[in-house]
Order: structure tokens, then C-alpha cells, then sequence
């Protein structure tokens, strides 16, 4: 079963604004999980840091420089298709404006409403509330 098999390491990050949006992409076809959101990001190559890799794949996606970024959290999850797990970094300080260069959709969100989130992100949204808008944002 899957427990033997090694995870990969996928670098994913939220670009955080201000004023709290961030910002989150829809998986192009062809890849497992089409039409799903997430945030950007993708796996770790072989000798990359996952800061590194970070801002590999915003660079091919977004076309955008990401100049710093916080590790944030860790988050394992064993998908029928593979067993990831993704380092989340939230990056304040970024050079440039996201472009679509894969043909993906991307939004800017303040209260998450695009849907369906990939199932692994999904717990983040609740917590990411947490960081952007304290105790006081939560509704319920
Ligand atoms: N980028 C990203 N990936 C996520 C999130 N949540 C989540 O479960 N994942 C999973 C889905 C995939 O199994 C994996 C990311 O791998 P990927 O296939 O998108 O990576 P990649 O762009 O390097 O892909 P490729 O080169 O193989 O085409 O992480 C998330 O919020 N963002």
C-alpha cells in the first residue's frame, strides 16, 4: 500500500495582499484533479529547496517573481493518483502581475468562494481565515 511509497514534496504558496485576498488558480485538463482550485505551486525537482521550487512555478505559471515567503504549515494527504505533501508558505512581497501562461483561470478571493478546492486544501481555508482576519473574522 501506499505507506511504503515515499511522498512528494510539492511547494505550494499564498500570495497574500494586503488586505487579506489571495490568490488561487484552477488546475488546467490533463492534469488529475482538472477544474479543481488551489493555490499555485507544484512538485519539488530533484536538488531544489522547496523556496526554490516555489518560485520556479510561479515563474512558468504566473509569470511573477516571488521575493519572500513564510513557511506557514505542512499538510500530507495520499490521493489515489499520489502521495503529497505540500509545504504552504505565505508570501507577502512578489514582482510583477499574475498572468495566465498555462491557459489556467486564477482569482483573487477574500472569503474563499470558488469551489470545488482540492481536497488536501481544503482544512487551510478555516485556518488561513485565522491568519488574514484573526478570531474576530471567523462566522461562526
Ligand atoms: N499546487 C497545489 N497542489 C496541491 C494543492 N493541494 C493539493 O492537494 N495539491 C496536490 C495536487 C497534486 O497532487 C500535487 C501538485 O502537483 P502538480 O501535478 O500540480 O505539480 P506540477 O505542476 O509540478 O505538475 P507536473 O509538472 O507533474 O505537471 O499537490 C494546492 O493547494 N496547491
Amino acid at each position: 500500500m501506499s505507506e511504503a511509497v515515499k511522498p512528494i514534496d510539492v511547494a505550494v504558496g499564498i500570495l497574500m495582499q494586503p488586505n487579506g485576498d489571495v490568490l488561487l488558480g484552477q488546475r488546467p485538463e490533463g492534469k488529475p484533479y482538472a477544474g479543481y482550485w488551489e493555490f499555485p505551486g507544484g512538485k519539488v525537482e530533484p536538488g531544489e529547496t522547496i523556496f526554490a521550487a516555489l518560485q520556479r512555478e510561479f515563474k512558468e505559471e504566473l509569470g511573477i517573481e516571488v521575493l519572500d515567503g513564510e513557511g506557514w504549515c505542512g499538510v500530507e494527504h495520499v490521493y489515489p493518483h499520489a502521495h503529497v505533501r505540500l509545504h504552504f508558505y505565505i508570501s507577502r512581497s512578489w514582482r510583477g502581475e499574475p498572468q495566465s501562461l498555462e491557459g489556467q483561470a486564477f482569482a483573487w478571493q477574500g472569503s474563499v468562494g470558488v469551489e470545488p478546492l482540492l481536497p488536501a486544501t481544503v482544512p487551510l481555508i478555516e485556518w488561513l481565515d485565522l491568519v488574514r482576519y484573526g478570531e474576530a473574522g471567523q462566522s461562526s
